[in-house]
């Protein structure tokens, strides 16, 4: 329970830093800073949250995510954070409040991984929701934090230690060898800038135009993007490697290999009609969210040289600002059951609107820690 206290509170950190960034360097984002609260779900605890599951037993992670029509957001920490910077106090009520750098405040989770969680602890708790998808549900899996928190780390990991995706995708592939035949199928985008590219294109990645579906057949149509049929666990890896080489990073002073592009991997998985599931197709869409760092920082002190590369960085750190404060607002929105949901606010939401939508399962995986320059936090 210590380090749970004391990874926690740093969760806000996250919220403060972002606030912070769009207030500072943002000024459309004026007025809207609320969404980094009421959006993660994780401020005051809101009315529209699902109980908090009881805690597993030590050494047994408990399975918390239902499989339909919710936002979980859970919160991982990075080995390393200081205690001296938070603790706080998990509430019966599922609520954690904690304490950062002497600001009290109350967030509320669906499950913290404390720093020393390993990567199958946190797979393990995915993994139904990730498997539900072959019965036919659409589930998303998002990454969300400040640049260096450990966002690509956690969804990719190291060939020695993988992450959510490539476990989540030999779970799935190991399902389907005893549950019957499936089609896959694979699309992966990035959002640049939010031009929208895509990864597997056999030329240069282009800009893709992003159009609402035809009236009455729903969802959004992403014009020459590719779709490839998987047949097995071993290609679906060289294509996703494929995709990942293809994806923009760029040193920033942050992060030497961080990320500046939001990357979408989308599976569907077409029940055979002769399986369990039949006729269903089910949606798995794993998301590593570009770094919400402060745009000062990512442009780093040298902007002011007027280098070009360090305006690029603060150009995108702006557009990754923004099109997180509009997945921010959809959150609010739907958290809220609001009537309209700024689904057109951004690509990374227009895009997304199928797996947000009703029925759908999002699972927000916060990461929260210290970057490797302890000084920027
Ligand atoms: N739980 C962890 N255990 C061990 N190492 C970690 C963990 N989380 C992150 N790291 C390490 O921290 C560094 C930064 O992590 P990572 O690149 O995943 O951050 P990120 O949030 O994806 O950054 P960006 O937004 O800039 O892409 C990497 O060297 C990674 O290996």
């Amino acid at each position: 329970m210590a380090s749970l206290r004391q990874g926690c509170g740093d969760l806000r950190g996250l919220v403060s830093t972002f606030t912070q960034s769009c207030q500072g360097s943002l000024n459309e984002a004026r007025g809207q800073v609320s969404w980094a609260l009421g959006a993660l779900s994780v401020s005051e605890a809101g009315p529209q949250l699902p109980e908090k599951q009881q805690g597993p037993p030590p050494g047994c992670p408990g399975r918390i995510l239902e499989l339909k029509g919710n936002i979980r957001v859970l919160c991982r920490l990075r080995p390393g954070t200081p205690s001296s910077l938070v603790s706080s106090e998990p509430g019966l009520d599922g609520s954690v409040t904690t304490c950062y750098r002497g600001h009290r405040r109350r967030f509320r989770l669906d499950w913290v991984f404390p720093p020393d969680a390993s990567q199958e602890e946190v797979f393990r708790e995915l993994e139904p929701a990730v498997l539900s998808c072959l019965r036919g549900y659409s589930v998303c899996i998002f990454t969300y934090g400040q640049t260096g928190t450990g966002k690509t780390y956690s969804m990719e990991g190291p060939p020695e230690d993988p992450g959510i995706a490539p476990r989540a995708l030999q779970s799935l592939f190991r399902e389907m060898r005893t549950g019957g035949q499936h089609q896959v199928t694979l699309s992966m985008v990035e959002i640049y800038n939010e031009a929208v590219r895509d990864l597997l294109a056999p030329g240069p990645p282009e800009r893709l135009a992003v159009r609402q579906g035809p009236a009455g057949q729903g969802g959004i149509q992403v014009a020459g993007l590719t779709y490839w049929d998987v047949p097995n666990l071993e290609t679906l890896h060289q294509m996703l490697s494929l995709g990942r080489s293809n994806r923009a990073t760029a040193a920033t002073a942050m992060n030497q290999h961080s990320s500046r592009s939001h990357a979408l991997v989308t599976l569907t998985l077409q029940a055979a009609s002769s399986t369990r599931g039949s006729g269903t197709t089910g949606t798995l869409h794993l998301v590593d969210l570009a770094g919400s760092e402060r745009a000062w920082k990512a442009g780093g002190v040298c902007r002011a040289r007027g280098d070009p590369d360090d305006a690029q960085r603060l150009r995108e750190a702006r557009t990754i600002n923004r099109s997180l404060l509009a997945l921010g607002g959809v959150m609010t929105a739907l958290r809220s059951r609001r009537a309209h949901v700024p689904f057109r606010d951004s690509q990374l939401t227009r895009l997304l609107q199928p797996a947000l939508g009703p029925g759908a399962t999002a699972v927000l995986l916060l990461q929260q820690g210290i970057p490797e320059q302890p000084g920027l936090v």
